[in-house]
């Protein structure tokens, strides 16, 4: 049978990437706006992808495969369930084959325009390391039996897999001399949409599988979180909507206008444009202005409305810290990343922190993001973004303070109660056997040397990292690791 080029699908879930093995991008993204990227928001029940597969228009709901920490999940904040849409994800492997039936049957007739589907095969990326074995009968089933594509290989955890395939083409991180030879591990973080996912890659090997984390830190959950903290700050928007607050002020109650996901994106947003734009930009600034979705929707009923509205920075800052740096929360994405490194061998360790790399959608929305933190330290703000963030997060769970980079000395002392008096001892020690690797060494020539870094994989994508690495394992020669129809 000859083979014709491999089509390459990533099963995210909020965006699905399809195209072929060997290109340097999908032919297309599907996201709940239609496919043209940059996404609507959406709730954590799924979203609805247009099929057109040029025998019927239909609908089909998309979730995802697997929702670590479920029972953390607040569906009241899911616009999709509030709408009345399913928020269930499928639970036998017929309810997957209805799902992926007419999203597959979509993929190869309308946006690949694929003839003969049996000389082609297909790699399958998913985000989660373990799906379940129901979703991966039915796949097998509605690729190779109703579509009668000629080879189905599944690959779990699709953006370590994927990634790998780039890690020894890029550049070395700056602080480290190019005579250091390739990296012999990284540390790979991979920040989808409701989940984080963390692993340790050794070179010339795969994952390590004990490494292997995952957190309620995905860019969606973070949004979720923003949500939360504006509704329990309980905000008296004043000056936005001022008849309706005095009034509401009266009572005793407040009013909070930060009111779904999409809101809380538009905060998100809007600092990040405030705190990226050089002009007027101070570690002062305590509010930000934001235009609502929510408010801009409201305004077109009641013309007196202002959909544009100034709001306190903390609570979203808050949030951040919550969700990525707090390194006592075992929820938090930095908890994840240090108790991954903890987990793997010791002569890996300084590597893979050395070499930690930020994946998926959610780092790329959050690389500019700015916190106070970072700024007042260094008084600058340059500091900023989610990978500078880490990095000294990273040294204050392990007890590095970032004014001692010079003074080895104070190494294994107790960090002095510098107003972070609410983190427990025992989380204070958790990650001191770290603390060597985090902090790396000092040079008497050149300043620290090793440590922590954390980067981009620039010149890639970092949301289409996973993607890209599985269309270069399309085309190589893995014929053993696809089902075929025809063995
Ligand atoms: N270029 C971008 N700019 C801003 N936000 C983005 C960008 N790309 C993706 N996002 C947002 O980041 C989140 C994660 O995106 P990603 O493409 O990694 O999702 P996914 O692969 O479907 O998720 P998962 O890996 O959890 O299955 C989504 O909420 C998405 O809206």
């Amino acid at each position: 049978m000859a083979s014709h080029q491999t089509i390459v699908v990533e099963l995210g879930s909020s965006r699905i990437k399809v195209g072929f093995a060997g290109e340097s991008k999908p032919r297309r993204v599907l996201n709940d706006d239609g496919g043209s990227g940059g996404g609507a928001r959406r709730g954590g029940g799924g979203w609805t992808v247009a099929i057109n597969d040029g025998m019927v228009s239909r609908a089909c709901r998309w979730t995802s495969l697997h929702r670590y920490h479920s029972s953390m999940y607040d569906a009241s904040r899911d616009d999709s369930a509030k709408s009345g849409g399913s928020a269930s994800v499928p639970t036998t492997a017929y309810e997957w084959e209805r799902t992926l039936y007419p999203l597959f049957s979509h993929a190869l007739t309308s946006i690949l325009f694929v003839q003969r589907p049996s000389r082609h095969r297909m790699l399958i990326l998913t985000s989660d390391a373990f799906p379940p074995r129901i979703f991966r009968e039915a796949l097998h089933r509605v690729l190779l039996d109703y579509l009668g594509v000629g080879g189905v290989w599944l690959l779990n955890g699709g953006a370590f897999e994927g990634v790998y395939h780039l890690l020894e083409g890029l550049p070395p991180p700056p602080s480290l001399t190019s005579s250091a030879g390739p990296p012999r591990a990284h540390l790979i973080v991979d920040i989808g949409t409701h989940e984080a996912r963390v692993a340790v890659c050794v070179a010339g090997s795969s994952i390590l599988a004990d490494t292997h984390r995952a957190t309620l830190s995905g860019y969606d959950s973070f949004l979720g979180q923003v949500l939360t903290n504006y509704q329990g700050e309980k905000i008296v928007a004043k000056d936005a909507v001022d008849e309706e607050c005095a009034h509401l002020e009266e009572e005793g109650s407040y009013y909070c206008p930060v009111t779904s996901l999409e809101d809380a994106n538009a905060v998100v947003r809007a600092w990040i444009a405030l705190s990226s734009s050089s002009a007027g930009f101070s570690p002062d600034i305590t509010t930000v202005q934001v235009r609502l979705p929510s408010l801009e929707r409201a305004q077109r009923t009641e013309s007196s409305m202002e959909a544009t509205i100034q709001l306190p920075v903390q609570p979203l800052l808050k949030a951040f810290h919550q969700i990525y740096l707090d390194y006592s929360n075992p929820s938090s994405l930095i908890f994840a990343m240090l108790t991954s490194v903890r987990t793997c061998p010791i002569d890996y360790r300084k590597a893979a922190l050395q070499h930690a790399l930020l994946l998926g959608g959610g780092s790329v929305a959050l690389r500019h993001f700015c916190f106070w933190g970072g700024l007042a330290s260094t008084g600058s703000s340059t500091n900023n973004g989610l990978g500078p963030q880490l990095e000294t997060a990273a040294r204050d769970a392990c007890g590095v303070s970032s004014d001692d980079e010079s003074a080895g000395e104070s190494k294994g002392e107790e960090k002095k109660d510098d107003g972070a008096s609410s983190v427990s001892s025992i989380s204070r020690k958790r990650f001191r056997s770290l603390q060597g690797v985090v902090h790396g060494h000092v040079d008497d020539d050149d300043g620290r040397r090793g440590g922590i870094n954390i980067q981009y994989p620039d010149p890639f994508a970092a949301d289409m990292v996973a993607w890209i690495g599985g269309s270069i394992m399309g085309t190589l020669g893995y014929s053993k690791y696809y089902q075929n129809k025809f063995p």
